[in-house]
């Protein structure tokens, strides 16, 4: 079991967003969120990287904004993936100099991205995209037993996106992730979590959920 939710309240201060949640991720589950914008699917994975983070388990988080630091290059970006692995020292060290080592292992991150051209320039010269697929490169440098990640395809074309659900897929077995693409939703998912109005409308095998079901969230 990865982690378990028992008919939580979720909000933020005396807000509540979503109600009597009741959910468990097992290992080797992709599980997405699908909803109207302003359902909760951002604070529900909020809530599931706290448990998972509490744990100490190692989570690869892409969160909405993307949390990337405008002025640095996409390859320190990336590199910040992993900066809970070491020191302050040592961290400070490596964003200054980034040794050939490092380099080359974010290299083979970026280039199933198409970011190999981009290594060295800073994000804030980047394309909304390209931020994008800075964000999902992070996330595969720094790996784990799990992806947490918020609408991670809403800035590339359709056919990035199925390549880059199609590269999660492989690189993480388990993963809970919010989009919008009900089609790309269906071929990525093994799970599929409806909601609306602050609950969980449906919660089911990715191949029992209906159009109909789907239909209704967004209706
Ligand atoms: N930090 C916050 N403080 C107070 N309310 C918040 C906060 N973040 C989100 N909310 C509210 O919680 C509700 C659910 O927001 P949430 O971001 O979880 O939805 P979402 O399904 O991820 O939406 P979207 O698809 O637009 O990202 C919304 O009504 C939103 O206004």
């Amino acid at each position: 079991m990865k982690a378990r939710l028992d008919g939580a309240e979720l909000g933020y201060g005396a807000a509540t967003v979503l109600r009597d949640v009741s959910l468990t991720l097992q290992e080797g589950e992709r599980v997405v969120l699908l909803g109207p914008s302003g359902a909760g699917k951002t604070t529900l994975l909020a809530a599931i990287h706290a448990q998972l983070i509490a744990r100490d388990e190692r989570v690869a988080l892409v969160p909405q904004d993307h949390g990337l630091v405008p002025q640095m290059s996409l390859r320190r970006n990336v590199y910040m993936g992993r900066l809970d692995d070491h020191g302050a020292v040592r961290n400070l060290a490596r964003l200054i100099y980034l040794p050939r080592g490092l380099r080359d292992q974010i290299a083979a991150v970026l280039a199933p991205l198409g970011l190999s051209d981009h290594a060295t320039s800073p994000v804030e010269a980047l394309s909304g995209g390209q931020r994008q697929r800075t964000a999902l490169a992070r996330a595969l440098f720094r790996g784990g037993g799990m992806l947490i990640a918020d609408e991670p395809v809403s800035a590339v074309d359709a056919m990035q996106a199925a390549e880059i659900m199609a590269l999660l897929s492989a690189r993480f077995t388990t993963a809970m992730i919010a989009l919008h693409d009900v089609a790309l939703a269906r071929s990525f998912a093994t799970r599929i979590i409806g909601l609306r109005d602050g609950r969980i409308r449906f919660d089911a095998a990715a191949d029992r959920v209906t159009d109909a079901q789907i239909a209704r969230l967004y209706g």
